[in-house]
């Protein structure tokens, strides 16, 4: 994919998230995008990532998911509001609830697919449902509840 990912339009002061900063060299760094209705993003873990031999951490799924949702958050706000993402004012999403189920192992060694349909927006909530997939199967999916970022978070 070559077109900019949601997490490219953060300002520099808001990318610094294990999960999606860009600015996180120790980071996950996801980058997701619109797919039709629905958003995707794409992830391949590293040798540190495993739970157990030849299967994936839960923990980085579940983060996976939760910037995918908090990411997908945003993009939908910004269409909601017919803006152009990365235009100011910011419109930026934190994790108020994030709830996986881990449906079958997750194999080392593949690409992850995540894909995001956006459950409910309002001005200043966005629910989005998520889904991971290793080829055909899929392992895991989640929700998360993102709220508008507070102003007490921001620098
Ligand atoms: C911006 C780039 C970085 C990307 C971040 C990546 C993801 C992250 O890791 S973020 C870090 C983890 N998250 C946090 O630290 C957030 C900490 N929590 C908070 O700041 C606040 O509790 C916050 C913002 C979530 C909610 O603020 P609050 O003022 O209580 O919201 P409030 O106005 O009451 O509620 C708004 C809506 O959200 C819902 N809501 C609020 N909190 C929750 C919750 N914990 N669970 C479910 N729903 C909730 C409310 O029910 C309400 O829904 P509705 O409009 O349908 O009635």
């Amino acid at each position: 994919m070559s077109e900019k990912a949601f997490q490219d339009y953060y300002p520099a002061d808001l990318s610094h998230c294990y999960g999606c900063g860009n600015n996180n060299a120790h980071g996950h760094q996801i980058k997701s995008f619109w797919d039709g209705e629905e958003t995707v993003a794409e992830f391949n873990p590293l040798p540190e990532h495993t739970a157990i031999p030849g299967f994936v951490y839960g923990g980085l799924i579940a983060s996976l998911i939760d910037c995918h949702g908090t990411g997908s958050a945003s993009a939908a706000a910004y269409k909601a509001a017919g803006r152009e993402l990365g235009s100011e004012p910011a419109l930026r999403f934190v994790t108020a609830n994030l709830n996986v189920d881990f449906l079958a192992p997750t194999p080392m060694g593949q690409t992850l697919k995540l894909r995001g349909t956006i459950t409910e927006c309002k001005e200043k909530k966005v629910v989005v449902d998520i889904t991971v997939s290793a080829g055909e199967t899929v392992c895991a999916k989640g929700r998360v509840i993102a709220v508008k970022m507070p102003a007490s978070m921001a620098s």
